[in-house]
């Protein structure tokens, strides 16, 4: 019998470590009795780190006075500052313990862990960064054809372009002429910035240029998004920009317009996710049939998405990410987005790349954007820096602007004598059940929940009316449901999404917009779809809306049907609660699961306690899924907002520099 150090003992949270940690250092201990017990801890703790979305467990950090990787991150634990008392000898005493283990290996062996520099990643991840990492370095070599025909490049971009940037340069344009000019390129920015926009000329701009070399059939364009919430969301805003842009098209240009798809999908369904396994339909022996894939929402991909995607992606064919750098990356591991964009922000562009971007486009990168020495990923990397959907002086773009800049003198600033947009709630630490700060922050108010009950109660068709007018009460229904939500950091402890939710239907019963008789699946009961279900069409994160539908079956009687929004604009889709997948009542929701959704107002509200799932980058996420308004919520002292302003998430990738 193997004899296993007391450390490694099942049900561990308090150390941080799951079931599934244990069984791994439990494993690594059968295969090799004779590995240094301090290397077997760094081993189960690369694992542990898995958890919090981290790769690879980086010892640097971990050494570091104050480095502070906490192996437990629980949602109500405390940070610590500095290496737990186990790490003996700094970064070289790691490093050599665990040159003397057998389980870890430098890649080119089959070694469960491997360690690359002075990083160790479980071999899985490692092994999939490396592919990603060579896959991009071949498409970014690419030359496409347009890229050889600069001159009518311009045409083409000064066509979708018309109207001359209200600040130059027009970093848009700049964009396009980059996307064009490469196999792989990445668009950044903020909310509103313009990145929709941007991809549809993008797209025009192809398929003319196709055209006009004498592709009949024009390009295969397919556009995917992570979740089917973001998924929908592009495709309405994907619809918008074409209209827009076709309202001012010639000939040539409607032409080029027809042939850029508006249907949106899940990786997951572009993919070819099966129910029951985990082996996808694409892959790099069956690969996708297209020329051009943009995926939107491209900071939620984690590393073994993005790989999947990589393998099932033709070689020539072109891919370009749509996404915010600064958002939350991905609960999953790694921050792939966040890490291919770390040099965004100054550009690095060189002379060259300079020369043939004002060649195809027309447009001067300053001065303070070159850098010589600009790396080729660099090259294909552009930032839109100026939101249209915010006023400079907006309330919520102000406050999203200073939380990223961790600039905590200015988020003081801002919450005390808030902007247009914007407002804060203190709340005592306790008050978490009282109804005081629900109507404070909007919840309770007009514009809140009860606004979606009474689109429940007011727009219920006669029981006669034809399918087309339940599915237009749905849409009006879903409507309602996407103009407010409360938000919250954590999912546990009294201020977390679990405890509100609960809280949050308890106050409209008693205020009567829930029938205190109803059962739990009560008419405008929204709910969150926890799991893919790809034989529903549903997918994690979508949110439905419970509505009583008359039973076909029995005059006069009524069931009950959720109503989702479906993948086509006007489409909605009813599905029988009993066959849903796992699903929760949604009036709060977690920050992590609100990626690639929005909302009119929200109600962001932190906890009333230190935790490290309080950063810059949820913060900055909650806060811009609002349009409109953004209630902040702060049971808690100041101190722990500057704190988590302060505090950005250091992800462990390091997958561009293996
Ligand atoms: N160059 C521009 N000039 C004026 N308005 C613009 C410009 N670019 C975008 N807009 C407008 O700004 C709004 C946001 O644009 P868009 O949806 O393309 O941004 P986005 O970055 O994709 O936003 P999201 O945060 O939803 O991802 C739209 O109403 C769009 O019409």
């Amino acid at each position: 019998m193997t004899e296993f150090p007391g450390w490694l003992a099942f049900g561990q949270p308090e150390e941080g470590l799951r079931d599934l940690d244990v069984a791994f250092g439990r494993l690594l201990i059968r295969q090799a009795p004779r590995a240094p017990e301090f290397a077997l801890r760094l081993a189960v703790l690369c694992s542990a780190r898995l958890a919090h979305g981290h790769p690879c467990l980086d010892l640097k950090i971990l050494c570091e006075p104050g480095g502070s990787i906490p192996a437990g991150e629980a949602e109500a634990g405390d940070g610590w500052a500095g290496p737990p008392a186990w790490v003996e000898g700094g970064l070289d005493g790691c490093l050599a313990a665990l040159a003397a283990a057998d389980f870890v290996g430098d890649g080119g062996g089959p070694e469960p862990l491997v360690l690359q520099g002075h990083r160790l990643y479980l071999g899985r991840y490692w092994r999939a960064g490396r592919r990603i990492r060579e896959d991009l370095g071949r498409r970014l070599a690419l030359e496409p054809p347009e890229a050889r025909d600069p001159a009518a490049v311009r045409v083409w971009l000064d066509t979708v372009f018309d109207e001359p940037a209200a600040e130059p340069p027009d970093w848009q344009k700049i964009a396009c002429a980059t996307a064009l000019l490469h196999g792989f390129a990445i668009i950044t920015g903020g909310p509103g910035t313009g990145k929709t926009t941007t991809v549809v000329r993008l797209l025009a701009v192809l398929q003319g240029l196709a055209r006009a070399r004498g592709l009949e059939r024009g390009l295969r364009i397919r556009l995917a998004a992570p979740t089917g919430k973001a998924a929908a969301r592009l495709n309405e805003s994907i619809a918008g920009a074409l209209d827009r842009l076709a309202a001012k098209a010639d000939a040539d240009l409607r032409a080029a317009l027809e042939r850029v798809p508006a249907e949106v999908l899940t990786l997951h369904r572009l993919l070819g996710s099966r129910p029951d396994t985990r082996r996808l339909k694409f892959h790099a022996d069956n690969p996708l049939d297209l020329d051009v894939l943009v995926v939107d929402e491209a900071s939620m991909m984690d590393i073994e998405m993005m790989d999947a995607v990589l393998a099932a992606l033709p070689a020539h064919a072109r891919l370009v990410l749509l996404g915010d750098k600064d958002q939350l990356a991905s609960v999953e591991a790694g921050a792939v987005l966040g890490e291919l964009c770390g040099r965004a922000e100054d550009g690095h562009y060189t002379p060259a790349q300079c020369d043939r971007l004002l060649e195809c486009s027309g447009e001067t990168v300053p001065v303070a954007y070159r850098d010589p020495a600009g790396a080729a990923l660099d090259q294909a990397v552009v930032m839109l820096r100026r939101s249209h959907r915010f006023q400079a002086d907006s309330g919520i773009g102000r406050f999203a602007a200073a939380v990223n800049r961790g600039d905590v003198p200015a988020v003081a600033g801002l919450l005390r004598d808030p902007p247009d947009g914007l407002s804060l709630v203190r709340t005592g630490p306790s008050a978490a059940s009282s109804e005081a700060w629900l109507r404070d922050s909007g919840a309770l108010g007009e514009a809140g929940y009860p606004a979606l009950f009474r689109a429940v109660r007011d727009g219920r068709p006669e029981r006669a009316a034809p399918p087309p007018a339940w599915d237009c009460w749905a849409r009006v229904v879903l409507a309602s449901q996407a103009r407010f939500q409360v938000l919250c950091a954590l999912r546990d402890g009294p201020w977390g999404a679990r405890g509100l939710n609960r809280r949050i239907e308890s106050h409209l019963r008693a205020a009567g917009w829930i029938a205190a008789s109803e059962e739990a699946w009560y008419p405008g009961r929204p709910v969150l779809v926890l799991r893919n279900h790809a034989a529903l069409g549903l997918a994690n994160g979508d949110i439905g809306v419970a509505l009583p539908v008359p039973d076909p079956e029995q005059e006069d009687a009524w069931m009950v049907r959720v109503a989702f929004a479906g993948a086509t604009r006007d489409a909605v889709r009813w599905v029988s609660p009993a066959r849903l997948p796992e699903v929760e009542t949604v009036y709060a929701l977690t920050v992590h699961k609100s990626q690639g959704s929005e909302f009119d107002r929200v109600a962001l509200v932190l906890p009333d306690r230190r935790s490290p799932l309080l950063t810059r980058e949820l913060l900055y996420t909650g806060a811009t899924r609002a349009r409109r308004a953004l209630a902040l919520v702060l049971p808690g002292e100041d101190a722990l907002l500057n704190d988590a302003v302060r505090r950005g998430t250091r992800r462990a990738g390091g997958i561009w520099t293996l």
